[in-house]
């Protein structure tokens, strides 16, 4: 009997490579023997992780800086996806949070993250699945959070955003993964990174209990990724209750869109 052979994953583009969730995705996967292309602004801290993980692994690791919120620059990493035939891996991981909420953010702070942790993901997860589904293979994980389930602990802005990679990824694995293409959204929850800081808060107020160290979240969603998950949760201890969850969202499924309108919703004379 012959197997099919496993994919192969030779390069993995990653965004946010610079600190936090993204510079560890670049070191675990270097490890795996993967050559990285790292995409984030500061050119610097990428230039130091890759001489590092060049000299610790022996892979190849190219620093491509790129404003992803710019859309030329954006434009210029699509582009890149679309036509290396080496990436076979989008890690599609930078993001941002506000410092404040829908009402009281600046316009330009809200565009911002719209065009980070929404445009960015979707049309760098075009590109890679476009070129991923034409060759047969490649794999997208996309770093949503468990906000997306929780609009309200958090500011609707980020949390919508979160809950739109976790449905774009979840439609998206429904389209691709018969061609061969794998899709992972990764829900961390309050996991020790610049993020906090960057937006204006502190970690340390969190229950210690309440927040990951940043290598434990990668290397928990690699493990689900290793187990052909679609969703992982890595701070979730009862996989029942997401499990309930999907169960009870496909149940309304036939419910969902019918001639008829609901009966609680028709004029008491009509119903
Ligand atoms: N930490 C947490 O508690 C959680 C994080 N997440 C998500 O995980 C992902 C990674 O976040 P995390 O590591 O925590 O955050 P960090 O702030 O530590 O890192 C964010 C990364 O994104 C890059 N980045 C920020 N803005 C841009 C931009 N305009 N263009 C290109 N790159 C940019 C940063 O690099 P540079 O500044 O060099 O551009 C950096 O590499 C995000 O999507 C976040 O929403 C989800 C749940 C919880
Ligand atoms: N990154 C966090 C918020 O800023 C989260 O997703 O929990």
């Amino acid at each position: 009997m012959t197997t099919a052979p496993e994919p192969t994953f030779a390069t993995a583009l990653v965004t946010g490579a610079s600190t936090g969730l993204g510079a560890v995705y670049a070191d675990r996967l270097a490890r795996r023997g993967f050559n990285l292309i790292l995409v984030a602004r500061d050119a610097g801290r990428m230039e130091a992780l890759a001489e590092t993980l060049r000299g610790q692994t022996g892979v190849a690791v190219e620093v491509l800086p790129a404003d992803l919120t710019d859309r030329a620059d954006l434009a210029r990493i699509e582009a890149r996806l679309a036509s290396d035939p080496a990436i076979t891996m989008l890690i599609n991981n930078a993001g941002m949070s506000l410092n404040n909420g829908l009402l009281d953010s600046a316009t330009d702070q809200i565009e911002q993250l719209i065009a980070l942790n929404i445009t960015a993901p979707t049309l760098l997860a075009s590109a890679a699945g476009k070129a991923f589904v034409a060759r047969g293979t490649g794999a997208i994980i996309t770093i949503a959070s468990v906000l997306a389930l929780a609009p309200e602990m958090f500011d609707g802005v980020y949390s919508g955003s979160k809950a739109y990679v976790l449905n774009l990824s979840q439609s998206l694995a429904s389209q691709v993964e018969p061609k061969g293409v794998r899709v992972q959204a990764v829900l961390p929850g309050a996991t020790r990174t610049e993020i906090w800081e960057r937006s204006g808060k502190d970690v340390d107020a969190f229950p210690a209990e309440m927040v990951m160290e940043a290598g434990d979240l990668v290397d928990a969603a690699l493990l689900g990724f290793d187990r052909g998950e679609t969703v992982t949760i890595p701070p979730l201890a009862d996989e029942g209750q997401w499990t309930a969850f999907v169960q009870a969202r496909l149940a309304m499924g036939p419910g969902l869109s019918r001639r008829d309108v609901a009966p609680r919703y028709r004029e008491p004379a009509l119903a």
